[in-house]
C-alpha cells in the first residue's frame, strides 16, 4: 500500500503516463457515461431475450449477450454508474476516517503514540487482504464493501495526513497563534487543514482508480455487489464463467476496469503535476527597494576590549529607557526537563534567572544549542509535553504564568508578540496578509472587521510595508523576506505589546535586510514602549539592540551585564571568546578570525563543575569539582559564573584554545 503522494519524478520512473490531454478526455467521457448511461442504454442492458442468450460478439451485440440474452456491451456502459459511485463514496470513506485518525495522531503527542502504531500495523497488510477481510467483517453486499474498501483505504490517508500535520503543527505561524491563546481545534481548523489539503486531495483523486480496482475485486470474488444490480466485478465474474466461448464477456468489463483505474490514476498525477508546477513557479518578489539604511557606523581598531565594544556599540540602536524598578518580565530558576534514552531526563535549560524591566531590550546570545529559543519558548508557554517547565518564579506583568488561567491566556496572546527567525515559516502559507493581521484584532480584541482593517493598514505602514492595500491581499510567497518579516512584526503590532521576543528574527535574512529590522524593531519598541526579548548566537547584533545581554552556554547563564560593560569588560572566558570570534566593521578582514574548539556538553550530560572547563583556557582542577555561581563581578549588574574571570589585562582571544580559520 503506498503512503506517499506521488512526485512527478517517481511517476515518470514508474511508468508511461497517458499525456494529460487524453486523461482529461478519458476522465470526461466516464463522468459523462456515468450521467448519461443508464439513461441512453439502461433499457437494452435490462431487455431479456432468452432466443439471444449466451451470443458471441455481433453487429448488434458487440460484446455479445449474457444467458438471459442481455446485451453486454450496453451493461458494461451503464455499470459505469454504479462502479464510479462507489468507488467515490469508498474513497471518501476512507479519506474522512484516515484524516481524522492521521488529524488525532498528528497533532497530539500521547494519542499519536497509539494511533501511530495502530496505523503502522495495518500498513504492514495487503490492502486487498485488507479489503476481503473487512468486506467479511462488516457483510456481503455495496454497502458492506464500500466500508471495506474505505477501512482499507483508512491508514493510508492517515499516515498521509498524520506526517503533513505533524510538519504543519511545527511551523512559527501555528506557534504563534497558540501565542495568540488558540485552542488546538482552531489551530487545527485554520492552520492544519488549509495546509494539508491540497496533498491529501490529490491523493484521493488517486486513490478513486485504486477503489475502482478494489471494489471490482471484491465483486468479482462475490463479496462486494450482488444480483440483480451489477457493476463491472460482478459482470466480469459473469462473463468468465463463459471466457472459453464468449472471451468478448469478460473482456468488456475488463478494460473498462483498467481503463477507469489508469485514468483515475493518470488524472490525479496529472493534478498533482499541475500544483506542483504551480508550486514552483517563479515568486513574484517584492522588488520595492526597502528603506535607506543609515551609513552603518563603522567600529575601530579591535586591538583593545574597550574599542571592540566601541566599535559594536557605534552601530547600535540600543533604547534610551532607563530600567525601571518592578520588571515586566521575571524569571528565576527557570529549567526546561524532557525526557531522555534509557528512561533518564535531558534539561536544555538548567538554571535560568534574569528579568525584563518596562521599555528595555535584553539580548541572549549564545551558540547553537546553548538554550536560548528553548527558555524564550518556555517564557511564551510554548513548551509542549513531553517537556515540562519548572521556575521558582516564571511572572509577566501580574500574570504568574505557571498558574495562568485562560483569561491570562487571552492577556498574553495580546501583550507579548513572536518575531521568528523564518518569517516564511511563521507566515501561514494558505492564508492572505490581511487575514493575518485581522484575526487577531478581531479574536482577541474584539474589533470589527472594518476598524481592524484600517489598524492593519496602520500597522504594515508603520513598518514600512510599501503599497500595504495590495500587500494585505497577498499571500506569503508574493513577498520577499524583508517584508515577510515586517508583515511579521506589524502583526505584532495588532495586540497591545508590552514584549516583543524576537527569536534569531535576522538570521534568515541578507545582511542589509538584517539591519533594516533590527533598526525597525528598535523603532517599534521606541514607539510602543514594549520590552524586548532578542535572541542571536551573533554578539554583534544582539550588542547592536540590546540594552542588557545575557551570555548562556550549557543551558546556564554564564554572564550578564549591560551591553558597554560586557563589550568593554568582558568577564566569562566564553564570552571573551564569542567577542574574539565577531569581527566588527573595522576589522582586518585578511585576518584570521578564532573559531572555538571543541563542543558544547549536550543537554544529556550531568557534570558536577563548570561545563565550559574542557574548552576553557583558564579552567583549573576547581572549575572541573565545582559549578561556580553566577555572582556580581565589577560594576552593579554585572554577574559571571566563573571561578577564573578575565580580568582587565586579559585579551580578549585565548590562543590557546581556539583554532585559526580564514576570514572570508
Ligand atoms: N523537543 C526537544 N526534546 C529534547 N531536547 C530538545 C528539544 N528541542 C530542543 N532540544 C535541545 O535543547 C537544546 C537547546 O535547544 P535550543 O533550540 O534552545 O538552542 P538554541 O541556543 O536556541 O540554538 P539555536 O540557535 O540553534 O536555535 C539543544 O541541545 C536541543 O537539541
Amino acid at each position: 500500500m503506498s503512503t506517499t503522494v506521488p512526485t512527478r519524478a517517481a511517476a515518470r520512473r514508474r511508468r508511461v503516463r497517458l499525456p494529460g490531454g487524453v486523461a482529461l478526455v478519458l476522465l470526461l467521457a466516464f463522468v459523462f457515461l456515468s450521467v448519461a448511461g443508464p439513461w441512453i442504454w439502461g433499457d437494452a442492458a435490462g431487455a431479456t431475450n432468452v432466443v439471444d442468450a449466451n451470443q458471441a460478439a455481433s453487429a448488434k451485440h458487440w460484446l455479445g449477450t449474457d444467458d438471459l440474452g442481455r446485451d453486454l456491451f450496453a451493461r458494461t456502459l451503464v455499470a459505469t454508474r454504479s462502479s464510479l459511485v462507489l468507488a467515490v463514496l469508498a474513497t471518501v470513506v476512507g479519506g474522512v476516517v484516515g484524516v481524522a485518525l492521521g488529524l488525532l495522531s498528528g497533532a497530539s503527542n500521547r494519542l499519536g503514540k497509539v494511533l501511530g502504531a495502530v496505523i503502522n500495523l495495518l500498513m504492514a497488510f495487503p490492502a486487498l487482504l485488507l479489503s476481503i477481510f473487512f468486506a467479511v467483517l462488516f457483510g456481503i453486499g455495496s454497502v458492506g464493501s464500500v466500508l471495506a474498501v474505505g477501512a482499507s483505504f483508512a491508514p493510508g490517508f492517515a499516515r498521509i495526513t498524520q506526517t503533513l500535520t505533524a510538519s504543519a503543527i511545527s511551523r512559527d505561524y501555528v506557534e504563534a497563534s497558540r501565542v495568540l491563546g488558540k485552542g488546538p481545534v482552531t489551530v487545527v481548523l485554520r492552520h492544519v487543514l488549509p495546509n494539508i489539503a491540497e496533498p491529501v486531495i490529490l491523493y484521493t483523486t488517486i486513490h478513486i482508480g485504486t477503489a475502482i480496482l478494489a471494489l471490482s475485486g471484491l465483486s468479482f470474488l462475490g463479496l462486494g455487489v450482488q444480483p440483480p444490480s451489477y457493476d463491472w466485478g460482478r459482470l466480469l465474474s459473469d462473463g468468465l464463467t463463459r471466457v472459453y466461448i464468449t472471451p468478448t464477456a469478460a473482456l468488456g468489463p475488463a478494460v473498462a476496469i483498467v481503463l477507469a483505474g489508469l485514468t483515475f490514476n493518470m488524472a490525479g498525477e496529472h493534478l498533482s503535476d499541475l500544483v506542483g508546477g504551480r508550486r514552483s513557479a517563479p515568486r513574484q518578489v517584492d522588488a520595492a527597494p526597502a528603506p535607506a539604511d543609515g551609513p552603518g557606523a563603522t567600529g575601530t581598531e579591535t586591538s583593545s576590549r574597550g574599542a571592540h565594544a566601541e566599535g559594536l556599540a557605534d552601530q547600535a540602536f540600543g533604547s534610551s529607557t532607563a530600567p525601571a524598578a518592578r520588571p515586566l518580565l521575571e524569571v528565576r530558576g527557570l529549567r526546561v526537563v524532557y525526557p531522555g534514552p534509557d528512561g533518564g531526563t535531558v534539561t536544555p535549560v538548567r538554571d535560568v534567572s534574569f528579568s525584563v524591566a518596562p521599555g528595555e531590550t535584553v539580548g541572549i546570545v549564545g551558540e547553537s544549542g546553548s538554550g536560548k529559543s528553548m527558555a524564550t519558548s518556555a517564557v511564551a508557554q510554548l513548551v509542549e509535553a513531553p517537556g515540562s517547565v519548572h521556575a521558582e518564579t516564571l511572572r509577566f506583568d501580574d500574570v504568574d504564568l505557571t498558574r495562568r488561567t485562560k483569561d491570562d491566556e487571552r492577556v498574553l496572546g495580546r501583550s507579548m508578540a513572536m518575531i521568528f527567525q523564518d518569517p516564511g515559516e511563521a507566515l501561514n502559507p494558505a492564508i492572505k496578509v490581511g487575514t493575518h493581521l485581522v484575526e487577531p484584532a478581531v479574536v482577541h480584541l474584539h474589533e470589527d472587521k472594518p476598524l481592524a482593517r484600517r489598524r492593519a493598514l496602520d500597522a504594515l505602514r508603520a513598518v514600512a510595508v510599501n503599497d500595504p492595500e495590495r500587500r494585505f491581499g497577498q499571500h506569503q510567497h508574493e513577498l520577499s523576506g524583508g517584508t515577510k518579516q515586517r508583515v511579521c512584526i506589524a502583526i505584532g503590532l495588532m495586540g497591545e505589546p508590552r514584549l516583543l521576543v524576537a527569536d534569531e528574527p535576522t538570521t534568515a535574512l541578507d545582511v542589509t535586510v538584517q539591519r533594516q529590522i533590527l533598526r525597525l524593531v528598535a523603532e517599534v519598541r521606541d514607539e510602543t514602549g514594549a520590552s524586548v526579548l532578542f535572541i542571536s548566537h551573533d554578539i554583534a547584533v544582539v550588542s547592536e539592540i540590546s540594552d542588557r545581554i545575557l551570555v548562556m552556554y550549557a543551558g546556564f547563564v554564564v554572564e550578564e551585564a549591560s551591553t558597554e560593560e560586557l563589550l568593554a569588560r568582558p568577564a566569562h572566558p566564553y564570552t571573551g571568546l564569542l567577542l574574539a570570534a565577531s569581527p566588527d566593521m573595522a576589522a582586518d578582514r585578511s585576518r584570521p578570525l578564532p573559531m572555538l574548539d571543541g563542543r558544547m556538553p549536550g543537554p544529556g550530560v550531568d557534570l558536577p563543575g563548570c561545563y565550559f572547563a574542557d574548552r576553557c583556557p583558564r579552567a583549573e582542577q576547581d572549575c572541573r569539582d565545582q559549578r561556580p555561581p553566577l555572582l556580581q563581578i565589577g560594576a552593579p549588574g554585572h554577574r559571571a559564573a566563573c571561578w577564573h574571570p578575565l580580568t582587565a589585562d586579559d585579551p580578549v582571544e585565548a590562543p590557546a584554545l581556539v583554532e585559526e580559520r580564514a576570514a572570508s
